[in-house]
C-alpha cells in the first residue's frame, strides 16, 4: 500500500491548483468551439479506458465553469414541446450566416423557408455569447434527440431567468406562423424499433372542409361550433375546476352522412392536428397507451367506426353474465381464442387509457368516435362526461341541401328547390348521395339539368322505397383515405 503523507498532498494540490489557473488562463485565448472539441477529443480518447474516462468526465464537470441544460425530444413516450420550440428557434436563428440550411415548401404556400441544420449554433442574449449543440442520447425508452444549451457559470441567472422564455416564446410564435397541420396514422409496433418518433407516421393535412361547407341543420351547427370553440378557449375554466383539458364528441349516423367531414372541419377550424387511430393494429393495452402518450396536445384523436375496429361492445356484459352450460363455455374459450390472435385491446383498456392519460399529462385534446350504430356500442364507452357531445348526422333534409347547392352549383335558390324539399321529406338520400348529383356539374351540366338530375334519382329512391328493394350499401370511406385524397 502506498502511503502519501501530508507534504505529498500539499503537493498534489498546489499542481492541480497551478493547472486549473493555467488551463483557466488559456481559455481565454480560445474560442469556445475550439474548447469544446477539445473536450470532445479527449473524452473520445478516455472513452478506451473506462474507468479513467469516468473520472474524466467527473473532472471536466467539477472544474468547468460552464453549465449545460438538455432539452430531450421526449421524456418517456411524451414528446417535450420545449424542443419542438427550441428546433423551429434555432432553425430560424442567423440563416443568412448560416452553413448548413434545409428548405422546405409547404403545399399552398408560396414563401420557401430556410431552417438552419448545423449540429452546433451560438446565440447571443443580452450581450452574453451562448453555444447550442443537438445530438441523439439513448435511454432505456428508447432513441432520444436532444438540444444542449451550454452557458458560462456566471450567466445561470440571466439564462433560466428570461434567456430560456424567450427562446420558448419565439419558437412557439414561428411553430404557429409555419404551422401546416398533420394527419398521423398509427404503426404497428413493430415499426417502433427503438425511435418513439417511429409510433405514427405523418402526412399535411390539407382537406379544405369547412363548417361553412358542412351540409346540415344551421342551428345544430352553431351549437357544435360553439362548443369547439368554448373549449379550446377553456383554459382557465379546465384548471379552476380541475378537470382535463380533453372534450370527446361522438358522431354517428349512416355512411355518407359527413362523420369524416365534420372531423375535417373540426381541425380546420381549431388548427389543430389529427391522429388517426386505427385500433385493430394495435396489440395491447400498453400500446395503446404508449400511442396516446405519443399524441401531442391541439390534437384531434379519431377512432373510426369504433363498433367494427375491436369487440368493444360486448366485452363487460359477456363478463358480467356466467355461462350457464358447456356451449357458452365453449364460445368464450373461442372468443379468447381469438382475442389472443389478433388484438388485447380492451374496452376497459381504452376507457381506462382516454380517462386516466389525459387526466395525468394531456392539455387540450379533444377525442372523437364514429359509429354507423350507436345502438351497439356500450353505454359506459359512450356515456357524458366521456363523450360530452353525441352528434347525429343524418339523411339529407332541406336545409343541408340548401348548403350542398350553394357548395356545388353555386345557387342559393331556384325553382326547382321546391320539388326537391318535397321529395327529400319522402326519401332517405346522404348527403354524400346529394353531393354526388351535384357534382354532374363538372361534366358541363347547367345548374337547371343537374337540379333536374338530382329530382330524378330522388324519385326513382321513391319509387324503390315503395316497392321495399333493399338499397345496395354505401362504400365505406376510412377517414385516412378519404382525408388524403383530397
Ligand atoms: N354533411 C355533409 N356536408 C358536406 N358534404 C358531405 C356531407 N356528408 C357527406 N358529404 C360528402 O360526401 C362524401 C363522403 O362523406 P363522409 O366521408 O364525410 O361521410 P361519413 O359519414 O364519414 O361516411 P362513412 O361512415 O362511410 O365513413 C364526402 O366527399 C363529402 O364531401
Amino acid at each position: 500500500m502506498v502511503m502519501i503523507g501530508g507534504d505529498s498532498w500539499t503537493q498534489i494540490g498546489s499542481s492541480i491548483a497551478g493547472l486549473m489557473f493555467v488551463l483557466a488562463t488559456l481559455k481565454q485565448f480560445f474560442p469556445y468551439d475550439l474548447q469544446l472539441a477539445f473536450q470532445e477529443f479527449v473524452l473520445a480518447t478516455l472513452q478506451r479506458f473506462p474507468f479513467v474516462q469516468k473520472l474524466g468526465e467527473w473532472l471536466i464537470i467539477f472544474f468547468s465553469p460552464y453549465v449545460h441544460i438538455s432539452f430531450p425530444e421526449y421524456y418517456g413516450y411524451q414528446s417535450n414541446e420545449a424542443y419542438t420550440a427550441i428546433e423551429a428557434y434555432l432553425g430560424a436563428l442567423h440563416t443568412d450566416k448560416a452553413a448548413q440550411l434545409r428548405g422546405t415548401l409547404f403545399k399552398e404556400s408560396k414563401i420557401l423557408i430556410l431552417s438552419r441544420e448545423d449540429s452546433r449554433i451560438w446565440d447571443e442574449f443580452k450581450g452574453v455569447k451562448l453555444w447550442w449543440s443537438s445530438g441523439h442520447s439513448t435511454t432505456p425508452d428508447g432513441d432520444s434527440r436532444y438540444y444542449q444549451l451550454t452557458v458560462h457559470r456566471c450567466h445561470r441567472p440571466l439564462i433560466t431567468g428570461s434567456y430560456l422564455d424567450y427562446v420558448i416564446e419565439e419558437g412557439k410564435t414561428i411553430l404557429t406562423k409555419n404551422k401546416q397541420r398533420k394527419l398521423f396514422s398509427n404503426n404497428p409496433s413493430s415499426y417502433w424499433h427503438n425511435y418513439r418518433g417511429n409510433l405514427w407516421s405523418k402526412v399535411t393535412f390539407e382537406n379544405p372542409a369547412t363548417f361553412q361547407t358542412l351540409a346540415m341543420d344551421p342551428k345544430k351547427k352553431e351549437e357544435i361550433v360553439d362548443d369547439l370553440l368554448k373549449f379550446s378557449r377553456g383554459k382557465e375554466y379546465y384548471t379552476k375546476i380541475g378537470k382535463a383539458w380533453k372534450r370527446g364528441y361522438l358522431l354517428y349516423g349512416p355512411p355518407g352522412t359527413g362523420k369524416s367531414t365534420m372531423i375535417s372541419a373540426m381541425a380546420n377550424l381549431l388548427n389543430y392536428d389529427i391522429y388517426d387511430l386505427e385500433l385493430t393494429t394495435i396489440k395491447t393495452n400498453t400500446e395503446l397507451r404508449k400511442l396516446l402518450v405519443g399524441t401531442s396536445n391541439k390534437s384531434i384523436i379519431v377512432i373510426e367506426d369504433i363498433d367494427c375496429s375491436l369487440d368493444l361492445t360486448g366485452h363487460r356484459n359477456r363478463k358480467k353474465g356466467k355461462s350457464d352450460n358447456f356451449k357458452d363455455d365453449v364460445d368464450q374459450k373461442e372468443n379468447e381464442l381469438e382475442n389472443e390472435m389478433s388484438s388485447k385491446v380492451t374496452l376497459s383498456g381504452l376507457l381506462n387509457s382516454i380517462d386516466g392519460i389525459w387526466s395525468a399529462c394531456g392539455q387540450e385534446r379533444i377525442i372523437v368516435f364514429t359509429t354507423n350504430h350507436v345502438d351497439k356500442l356500450d353505454p359506459a364507452l359512450i356515456r357524458r362526461g366521456r363523450m360530452d357531445m353525441h352528434i347525429e348526422l343524418s339523411y339529407c333534409k332541406f336545409e343541408a341541401f340548401k348548403i350542398l347547392a350553394k357548395n356545388f352549383l353555386d345557387v342559393d335558390s331556384h325553382h326547382l328547390f321546391e320539388r326537391i324539399d318535397i321529395l327529400l321529406k319522402e326519401v332517405n338520400m346522404t348527403p354524400a348521395d346529394v353531393a354526388e348529383h351535384l357534382l354532374t356539374k363538372n361534366e358541363n351540366k347547367d345548374v337547371e339539368s343537374c337540379l333536374k338530375n338530382l329530382i330524378q334519382a330522388l324519385e326513382y329512391a321513391k319509387k324503390k322505397a315503395k316497392s321495399k328493394t333493399v338499397p345496395k350499401s354505401p362504400k365505406h370511406h376510412s377517414i385516412y383515405s378519404y382525408l388524403c385524397k383530397r
